[in-house]
């Protein structure tokens, strides 16, 4: 009370107001309006303070989160996932294409998604994040994408009914097919897993596909693994293929003749791309050149296997921007599918068309002459380990012929594996945060 009596009176600045209840209702208010200037002055000289570190927090934030974060994946009956579908499938220049890319998150889905968009075309993309490897690389693509517009939809393949309603929200004029479960060798471990993704996953897509008005044109990725066997070289489209030699190349070889049964009887419009060892920035770490180069930084062991009477093992390498250039090339050059499900009938207004090209680099490497170039780039020698190739699915040798390719998609490449494996590496440094150590100790 007394301190109350001692503001009101010290208050002369203030005119008095009448009626005790007011009176002390002022005596409060002057009580905190006092204190609060007290507060503010001797904060005030604090506040550069606390801008600089509120910017610091800031900039952190800003370098440890390069990409925005892709939103959080709606159901698919929210409204808000139907607005993010349609908007990232509008393409943003004239004619663009309208394209579904499945198995967007991984390595090759990630590359020709971004290319596609970038060049103005309208791009929705598909993946399930499996955990085959580290799902929190599929994450970053993901993010990446959704940077430059990409919406992804979080499902599998053999969700079917979201296939349908996927074809029902947006009229896509092709779908590049890249979801599948890769790896040669995994097969030994989980054959399950290549029947629920090469095969009843590439079945669930044809049906939906096949219902679709219009019905898309469909690209999608085969395997230089259908050669299995194959002794004759370079490989050629017109080659045999009917000695595979892993359960993974059966499944791919199994799509080829698949997809062309959807070409005959549906009209869908087929190109299978066979992809030859990709490599590159972003790319799959179960790999030979990502996992020799995780194991390499580590100081750890790496194992190069080796052929009958220790002959060298040998892959036609490909580097990830002339893959994305052959899938732009397939994509531009498809013709639209011939069929159409009116009023509950399905017809055909004529063949359709379907290819099948190589898509390599024509020059095959040895896996140790890799081995030397990756240490070359990364400054660092490897500790090797050699062993006989396990009968668990390898080839020994794989070169692909692209004359066909070159000649009706206007397939070149033209990255060789030494400039490959540099930016391999240089992205890797700087992906996995080596890079300030890596300068410092080279
Ligand atoms: O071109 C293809 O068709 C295939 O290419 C790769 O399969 P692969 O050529 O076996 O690629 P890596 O697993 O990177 O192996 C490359 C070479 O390194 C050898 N290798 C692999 C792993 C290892 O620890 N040591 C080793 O010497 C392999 O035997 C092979 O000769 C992909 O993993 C497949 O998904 C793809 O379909």
């Amino acid at each position: 009370m007394s301190m109350r009596i001692n503001l009101d009176q010290n208050d002369n600045v203030h005119p008095s107001t009448p009626g005790k209840i007011k009176i002390e209702n002022r005596s409060y208010s002057l009580f905190f309006h006092r204190h609060i200037q007290r507060f503010l002055a001797s904060t005030t000289p604090l506040i550069p303070w606390f801008v600089f570190i509120i910017s610091l927090i800031a900039i952190f934030y800003t370098f440890n989160t390069p990409f925005p974060t892709h939103p959080q994946s709606y159901s698919s009956h929210d409204i808000q996932w139907e607005k993010k579908v349609r908007s990232s499938a509008n393409p943003r220049r004239k004619d663009g294409h309208i394209v579904l890319v499945t198995g967007v998150a991984g390595f090759v889905g990630a590359h020709v998604s971004l290319a596609l968009v970038k060049r103005g075309d309208g791009v929705v993309g598909l993946d399930n994040f499996n955990s085959y490897y580290d799902p929190s690389l599929k994450k970053a693509r993901r993010d990446l994408l959704w940077s430059h517009g990409v919406f992804v939809v979080d499902g599998d393949l053999n969700d079917g009914a979201l296939l349908n309603l996927l074809f029902d929200v947006v009229a896509f004029t092709h779908v590049i097919h890249l979801a599948a479960q890769a790896g040669v060798r995994y097969a030994i471990e989980n054959p399950s897993s290549y029947i629920h993704s090469n095969i009843a996953g590439l079945v669930s897509l044809l049906e939906s596909c096949k219902t679709a008005d219009p019905q898309p044109a469909v690209i999608w990725a085969s395997s230089s693994s259908v050669y299995g066997l194959n002794e004759k070289v370079p490989f050629s489209e017109s080659d045999l293929t009917d000695r595979p030699a892993s359960l993974y190349a059966a499944t791919k070889k199994a799509g080829e003749e698949i997809t062309h049964t959807y070409n005959h009887i549906y009209g869908l419009s087929i190109t299978g791309l066979r992809f030859f060892t990709v490599y590159g920035p972003w790319g799959r770490p179960d790999m030979a050149y990502f996992s020799f180069t995780r194991n390499i930084l580590q100081g750890k062991p790496i194992t190069i296997y080796r052929g009958k009477d220790r002959v060298d093992l040998a892959r036609d390498f490909t580097y990830i921007d002339d893959i994305v250039k052959g899938c732009l090339g397939a994509l531009d050059t498809a013709t639209k599918s011939t069929g159409s499900v009116g009023s509950g009938k399905r017809k055909k207004s004529g063949p359709a068309m379907y290819r099948i090209f190589n898509l390599g680099n024509t020059n095959p490497v040895t896996v140790p002459t890799l081995v030397a170039l990756l240490e070359k780039h990364l400054k660092m020698k490897a500790k090797k380990n050699w062993l006989e190739m396990p009968g668990n699915g390898d080839v020994p040798y794989t070169n692909a012929n692209i004359t066909k390719a070159k000649k009706e998609i206007g397939y070149k490449p033209s990255t060789d594996l030494n400039t490959g494996l540099r930016k391999f590496v240089k992205w890797y440094l700087s992906y996995y945060g080596y890079s300030n150590k890596w300068n410092k100790n080279s």
